[in-house]
């Protein structure tokens, strides 16, 4: 069916229901699919050559437009919230006040460093973003399917989204709901606009007033991909599902998260930098018969 599913990264707790549900979404058809999607470590790289790759919030608190003292600030957010967003002990409960608080105090930090819109194309390209090996494939795929992608990310829409342009495949299909920055006349970054985005309220209640998935009730089939726990409700504003199939990355403290991931995910990937996986799920889904 798919041979992709062999290979050693793949774990799957219940194989026989994964296969009725890639069936399915191939009989229902293209017309039905969507995809929705998680950005950083999902659709971008974890780690490249033994190092971890940044995410687009990281891209920014170490670029060169932020004061030593600014880089400082926010990399000690990240060394004491990041355990926290991990931790398989705590539960969702816990997790999202403290969430808050790093993004508030991340964002507060960013906006006291006067960053310039037109300094954001720069910024990424000096980076070290990357996208999952298969990108292009993966994007195109959906893009000549006329198959809508939806974007959900708690990251920085304006990094994320020029990460994707860089990369040349931000199509016409791709919609991305994020948190982005807001600029005064002089295009300095003033604030962050609402609702903030987590990794723990990425689902509906963000979602609200924006009708993104209401003008799609007719993509009754999804593909969701995630790599946190918090990714697994990207998908409940959805009317009328009819199959889901939930493809989680496991990047990290694999051993201690895989029985909750493998609980969750239809399909986990444990410490896959490919999209290898995807793509060949796509490619199956997406081949007439
Ligand atoms: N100040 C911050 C806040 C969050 N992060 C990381 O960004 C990721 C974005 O969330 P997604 O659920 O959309 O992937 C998240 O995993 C945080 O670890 C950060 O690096 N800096």
């Amino acid at each position: 069916m798919v041979p992709e599913l062999q290979k050693a990264t793949v774990r799957i707790r219940q194989p026989e229901r994964v296969r009725g549900i890639i069936q399915a979404l191939r009989e229902q058809g293209v017309a039905k699919l969507q995809v929705i999607s998680d950005f950083d470590m999902t659709l971008s790289r974890f780690g490249c050559n033994g190092r971890r790759c940044p995410t687009s919030h990281n891209i920014l608190d170490t670029s060169r437009v932020i004061s030593e003292d600014g880089k400082k600030k926010l990399k000690d957010l990240l060394h004491y919230y990041y355990p926290i967003e991990i931790d398989p002990n705590r539960t969702l409960e816990e997790k999202r006040p403290l969430m808050v608080e790093w993004w508030t105090k991340a964002h507060e930090l960013l906006v006291q460093q006067k960053i310039h819109k037109s300094d954001i194309a720069q910024i990424v390209r000096e980076s070290e973003a990357m996208l999952r090996d298969g990108f292009k494939e993966f994007f195109d795929q959906l893009h000549k399917n006329n198959v809508p992608l939806f974007i959900f990310s708690a990251g920085v829409g304006d990094i994320l989204e020029e990460i994707i342009r860089q990369a040349n495949v931000f199509y016409s299909n791709v919609n991305v709901v994020s948190n982005y920055m807001g600029f005064n006349d002089g295009g300095v970054l003033t604030h962050f606009k609402g609702p903030l985005i987590h990794t723990y309220n990425k689902n509906n209640t963000v979602l609200q007033g924006t009708g993104y998935f209401q003008q799609l009730s007719t993509r009754t089939s999804i593909i969701l991909l995630g790599d946190s726990m918090g990714d697994l409700t990207m998908a409940d504003g959805v009317p009328n599902v009819e199959n889901i199939l939930k493809i989680g990355f496991l990047n990290d403290k694999v051993e201690e998260r895989r029985r909750k991931y493998l609980d969750s995910y239809d399909i986990v990937l444990e410490s896959d930098e490919t999209l290898d996986v995807v793509n060949g799920i796509l490619r199956y889904i997406l081949t007439q018969t």
